[in-house]
């Protein structure tokens, strides 16, 4: 049926999906589709139903996380421990696609969120080309910061976290489409806004119950968004794709970059259509764009907001070690820029994006080795939020302590975890008590360039400009919650002046 039809005959169709949601909602109670029994307490279960559960969840879903902790059936959250057993289990076991499904909606939103050519090209060409290309990174940086946050020699108010979007955009597009496309407003625009429309579409689906959500699709302003987002991304996408092709095929000179790493390995993963590899790329910004905004836009507020006292420190280590590099930010350079490091490890300790990590579908009944069954069909995670303010595990975690993990590396301090290599706490290390990357095989591909990106972002602004707080306003400014994401307020100010070059 033609989608635009039930738009327009919407009157028609009220009284049928009237009398679906009824049926549903006197049928769904009883069913309780994706959950699996299993010997594990139930979170929620005081409040009856399934469907009572799921819109309570969707209402207050940090709060019943934070409640519940270590029960629920719908999504069994398993204490860490278990997590060494589980993480490099093969996919037809433990699934991260089939969990990732469900929150992003996938079969209406129609997003390809199995993507083994990206996934692919993200860790063998753009992690490995890192040390290559950061000269190029490091000169998109100092060209596009100055273009967001001005050049003014007095205080002025910026909202960060607009700016910053805008500047992951064009800097991570160098390396994605190329120095020609990254400023394009058609790339600007699908890069940032079809990460905002498949969000809002895939909240928007929640809603509904998930009988009544092929007929709800229709009457979902934001889906359609989506798919009018989409189809605009690809109407610029497709022919730069085909152009891309061509020089290939003509054996011409072509770029460096993302796009052509994945026309070059498309064959190798079956990838033929050129409407995929523009699909792919919506993916990786999808990946990258606001993931990396977001825990930018967090460092930033921590640093005026939690340790104003140590800006000056972290921009000395940031000068000291440019002249010990000849004033290049190398992959070695930005190593060393160990306080810097640590104030975004501790950043990201402290804001988590959500109550829990390692989200997955138990495909196949999982007997663990302490004889706990994870039935075939149900969804497991784990704690994040809790295990990173563990005061077993970090002192005073409610604290921000921009020095506590450059400590641990240095030896000042004592190791709680006691790791034998203490660069498992730089900010791209992954291990089961900090998921901030997540963990296992599908633990993030994309790390070392978002720690690269904004290290360079982050080395720049404080090289470059005074950063503090509004007059009158007093600490950090506080995150918000969206159903069960944690994010920076997006709507917030600083005041930056500018201190660097004419
Ligand atoms: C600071 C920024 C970022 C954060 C906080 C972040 C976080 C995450 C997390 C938590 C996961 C899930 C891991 C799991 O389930 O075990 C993930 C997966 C992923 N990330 Fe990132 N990410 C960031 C930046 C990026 C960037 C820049 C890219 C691409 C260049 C990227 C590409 C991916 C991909 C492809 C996956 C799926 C991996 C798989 O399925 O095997 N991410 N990321």
């Amino acid at each position: 049926m033609d989608p635009n039809m039930l738009f327009t005959d919407k009157m028609q169709l009220l009284v049928p999906i009237g009398a679906l949601l009824v049926g549903a909602m006197v049928i769904v109670p009883w069913l309780s589709p994706g959950s699996a029994s299993t010997e594990f307490p139930l979170a929620g279960e005081e409040l009856g139903t399934s469907e009572k559960r799921r819109k309570h969840f969707i209402r207050s879903a940090v709060q019943m996380h934070a409640d519940a902790y270590k029960k629920v059936r719908e999504v069994i959250v398993l204490p860490i421990s278990y997590v060494e057993e589980l993480r490099n289990m093969p996919d037809t076991i433990i699934n991260n696609v089939e969990a990732l499904n469900e929150t992003l909606q996938t079969h209406y939103t129609g997003l390809n969120s199995y993507n083994p050519l990206m996934n692919h090209v993200i860790r063998s060409d753009l992690t490995h080309n890192l040390p290559r290309i950061n000269h190029l990174l490091s000169k998109e940086v100092a060209q596009t910061v100055p273009e967001y946050l001005g050049k003014h020699r007095e205080w002025t108010r910026v909202n960060i976290n607009e700016k910053l979007l805008k500047m992951v955009a064009i800097i991570s597009g160098h390396v994605f489409i190329g120095p020609q496309l990254n400023r394009d407003e058609r790339y600007l625009d699908a890069s940032i806004n079809y990460t905002v429309d498949l969000f809002k579409a895939a909240g928007e689906l929640q809603k509904w119950h998930r009988l009544i959500r092929p007929i709800g699709k229709y009457f979902i302003p934001s889906v359609h968004q989506l798919h009018e987002q989409r189809r605009r991304a690809k109407e610029f996408l497709v022919p730069v794709v085909q152009k891309r092709r061509a020089l290939r095929e003509a054996g011409e000179e072509v770029p460096d970059d993302m796009l052509q790493w994945m026309i070059a390995k498309a064959d190798k993963f079956n990838v033929s259509d050129d409407g995929d590899i523009a699909e792919t790329q919506l993916t990786l910004s999808l990946a990258a764009i606001h993931t990396t905004t977001l825990t930018a836009t967090h460092v930033m507020y921590d640093l005026i907001g939690n340790c104003a006292e140590v800006i000056p420190e972290i921009r000395k280590e940031i000068a000291t070690v440019m002249a010990e590099n000849d004033n290049v930010m190398t992959t070695q350079a930005l190593y060393e820029m160990k306080l810097l490091d640590s104030a975004m490890r501790e950043s990201q300790r402290m804001n988590t994006t959500g109550p829990t990590r390692f989200q997955r579908r138990v495909k196949k009944d999982v007997r663990l080795s302490d004889g706990t069954l994870l039935p075939a069909g149900s969804n497991i995670s784990v704690p994040h939020t809790e295990t990173l303010s563990d005061a077993a595990i970090y002192s005073e975690p409610h604290k921000f302590n921009p020095y506590r993990f450059y400590d641990i590396r240095a030896g000042k301090v004592e190791d709680p975890l006691n790791y034998t290599n203490k660069e498992q706490y730089q900010f791209i290390s992954v291990s089961k008590e900090n998921m901030g990357f997540g963990y296992g095989r599908h633990a993030c591909p994309g790390r070392f360039f978002a720690a690269n990106e904004i290290k360079l972002m982050l080395a720049r602004i404080l090289l470059d400009y005074d950063i503090k707080m509004p007059d009158g306003v007093r600490g950090r400014y506080p995150n918000i919650v969206r159903v069960s994401a944690v994010l920076p307020d997006p709507t917030k100010e600083i005041m930056f002046n500018y201190v660097g070059e004419e």
